[in-house]
């Protein structure tokens, strides 16, 4: 190999090295979100079911279809069309399928 083309090949090895590094800290960011969302995920499906146990204890119902249209309504806000399918499987994860 000529000198110029020693020095093309270690250019782009650095470029690729720091593209690896960048992915592998992106995707060490993204494992941490997710391992957020999913303790999130289970803390609100916990509290969700000792609301609902509450109200059935009291004499209520298993559902509070308002409360549930105003958080549709609110995932639908924050996350258009797809916040509503999120929502719904938030709901269920809580008080169980309909
Ligand atoms: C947790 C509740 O009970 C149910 C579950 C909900 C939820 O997971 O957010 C919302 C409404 C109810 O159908 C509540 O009334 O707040």
């Amino acid at each position: 190999m000529t000198d110029l083309t020693i020095d093309a090949a270690a250019s782009i090895s650095a470029a690729t090295a720091a593209r690896v590094t960048r992915i592998t800290a992106l995707r060490e960011r993204i494992d941490a979100i997710d391992t957020a969302l999913i303790d999130l995920w289970q803390e609100r499906a916990e509290l969700s079911g000792q609301v609902g146990a509450a109200r059935i204890a009291d004499g209520g119902t298993r559902l509070a279809l308002a409360r549930e249209r105003e958080i549709l309504r609110r995932y639908r806000a924050a996350l258009g069309a797809d916040g509503v399918p999120l929502a719904m499987l938030a709901l269920q994860a809580g008080r169980g399928r309909l």
